[in-house]
């Protein structure tokens, strides 16, 4: 029986961290990975998905050259191109997630199920292995809500479409959240009829009503039909079947939500419980109800993003092996839905800091048409709103732009100091950027308290002017 320092159990972006952490620690590490090195992020989620929307972005600035004067081309992409795209931007990634990567560090791989066969065993595959400590990454799965004919419709999944090589005729999207919204948006643009079918009352319904708003108002102009308040009732025919009446498909997408990798992890023999939506349950410090086992990524429930699980992962390593409690901020951490425009979010909403502090939560939003950047690209539907908290901190707040995401990295860390806009604008903002737009958000709220404090700043003038004279 082998005997490491710790196990991770899982390669993709949590495990991945927490394995090169502990072996930049100088610990024997195990890494177990049943498939393939690289996770859903690599694979089927973030590369290829950010790829293609690449690709669906260049077709569709092709579509519009007509307007300045060029041929434009409006007949659909060829997948099978548009996928060799995608398959190389994987290709070039994937060595930095391979084992000859993490060979340097320490970190031995062995391939196959690990399953826990006691609270410090467990089996990789047909080795038999004893750990210090361990960590499961093993991530989540697409889950497919109990629509009667769904399963039976077998539709495509964000693990299958990748798979794809026809361009669908008609595509209907079952999930008006992050998958579904730029999955939607990137298949119209390559010239799908694309239909996209949100159980509740908007898309994207976790951000500002108004991102929800200005995406859908992209969508439709982009020839997308977006049916909300739609509950799928029965899938038959090739028809989804609700009150809204039925909605025809060549190719059905489900992009429900997740569910957690625990089947056949042999959990109950490590002592390690899940909670009631089958997410491994942790503490503040990642650990769960085995004190030598820790858990990081989508398989907590407390991630949903390869930034949040490559901290946690960083995080459960360097507390398991060292002590070092590195608390995250889960207030402060930003993301990232890459439709075009971009909603990029991080901290509070106006409605939830409405909901904490009442009438004493401030929100400033600021228009793009005030943007010279988005006048320029002819981009002023998006928007910047910063949420403060009462003591008048920046505790929240949504861009919708193009490269929002790029914008947010900043108001990331003015949610984690806890910055005031002045502090925030006392940073000076490249011209002409998209970040103009949180930089005069922070810069309406300094005016406003200048206006409210008109008669000191006056007293201040004419003292100076004095002292001066
Ligand atoms: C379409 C799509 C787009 C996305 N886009 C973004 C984005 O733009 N930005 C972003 O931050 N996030 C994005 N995400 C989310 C992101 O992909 C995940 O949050 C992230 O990959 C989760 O990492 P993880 O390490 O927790 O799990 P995973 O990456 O799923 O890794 C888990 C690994 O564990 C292995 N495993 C499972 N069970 C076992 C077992 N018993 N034994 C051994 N190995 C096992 C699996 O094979 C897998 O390799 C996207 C997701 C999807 C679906
Ligand atoms: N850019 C990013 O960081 C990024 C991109 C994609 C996904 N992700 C993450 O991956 C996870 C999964 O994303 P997702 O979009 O699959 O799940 P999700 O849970 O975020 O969204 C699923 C949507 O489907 C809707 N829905 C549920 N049942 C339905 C039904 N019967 N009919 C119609 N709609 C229904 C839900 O109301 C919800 O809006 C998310 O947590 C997300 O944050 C991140």
């Amino acid at each position: 029986m082998s005997a490491y320092d710790l196990v991770v159990i899982g390669g993709g972006s949590a495990g991945l961290t927490a394995a090169r952490t502990a072996g930049r620690f100088g610990a024997r590490v195990l890494l177990v990975e049943r498939d393939r090195l690289g996770g859903d992020c690599l694979w089927t989620g973030c590369v290829p998905s950010k790829a293609l929307l690449h690709v669906a972005a260049e077709v569709q600035a092709a579509r519009r050259a007509g307007a300045y004067g060029l041929a434009a081309d409006s007949g659909p992409a060829d997948l099978a191109a548009v996928m060799g795209h995608v398959k190389g931007a994987i290709a070039a990634i994937e060595p930095h997630d391979s084992a000859e990567e993490l060979q340097p560090l320490g970190v031995e791989v062995a391939y196959g199920p690990a399953v826990f066969t006691g609270p410090r065993t467990l089996t990789a595959g047909e080795r038999e292995v004893t750990f210090r400590y361990a960590v499961i990454a093993t991530g989540s799965a697409p889950a497919l809500v109990p629509v009667p004919g769904l399963a039976e419709a077998d539709p495509l999944t964000s693990d299958s479409v990748w798979d794809l090589t026809e361009l669908p005729g008609r595509l209907v999207v079952l999930g008006g959240g992050p998958v579904g919204c730029e999955l939607g948006q990137a298949f119209a643009r390559l010239g799908s009829r694309v239909t996209v079918v949100e159980a509740l009352e908007r898309l994207l319904p976790r951000e500002e009503p108004r991102a929800s708003q200005v995406v859908q108002e992209r969508l439709e102009a982009e020839g997308v039909t977006v049916v909300t308040d739609y509950r799928a009732e029965k899938v038959a025919d090739g028809m989804v079947h609700g009150a809204g009446g039925p909605l025809p498909y060549d190719v059905l997408l489900a992009v429900t939500g997740r569910r957690a990798n625990t089947t056949g992890l042999g959990l109950e023999a490590a002592g390690v419980k899940v909670d009631e939506r089958g997410n491994v349950r942790v503490d503040g410090r990642l650990r769960t109800s085995n004190p030598r086992v820790y858990a990081a990524g989508d398989v907590t429930g407390r991630s949903a993003f390869t930034h949040l699980g490559g901290t946690q992962g960083a995080s459960a390593a360097a507390d398991a092996l060292l002590g070092v409690r590195r608390r995250i901020d889960y207030a402060a951490v930003p993301w990232v839905t890459f439709t075009d425009p971009e909603v990029a979010r991080v901290g509070l909403t106006a409605e939830t800091a409405r909901t904490r502090y009442g009438s004493r939560a401030q929100v400033r939003t600021l228009d793009h048409e005030r943007v010279d950047r988005a006048v320029a690209d002819g981009r002023t539907e998006g928007f910047t709103t910063l949420v403060l908290d009462p003591r008048g901190r920046i505790v929240g707040a949504t861009v919708v732009a193009p490269r929002a995401g790029e914008t947010i990295a900043h108001l990331a860390a003015a949610v984690r100091l806890g910055w005031t806009p002045s502090q925030y604008a006392k940073t000076v903002h490249p011209y002409p950027t998209y970040a103009d737009g949180p930089w005069h958000a922070a810069l309406l709220d300094v005016h406003d308290r200048l206006a409210r404090h008109r008669s000191v700043i006056g007293g201040l003038m004419a003292l100076h002017g004095r002292a001066r004279r």
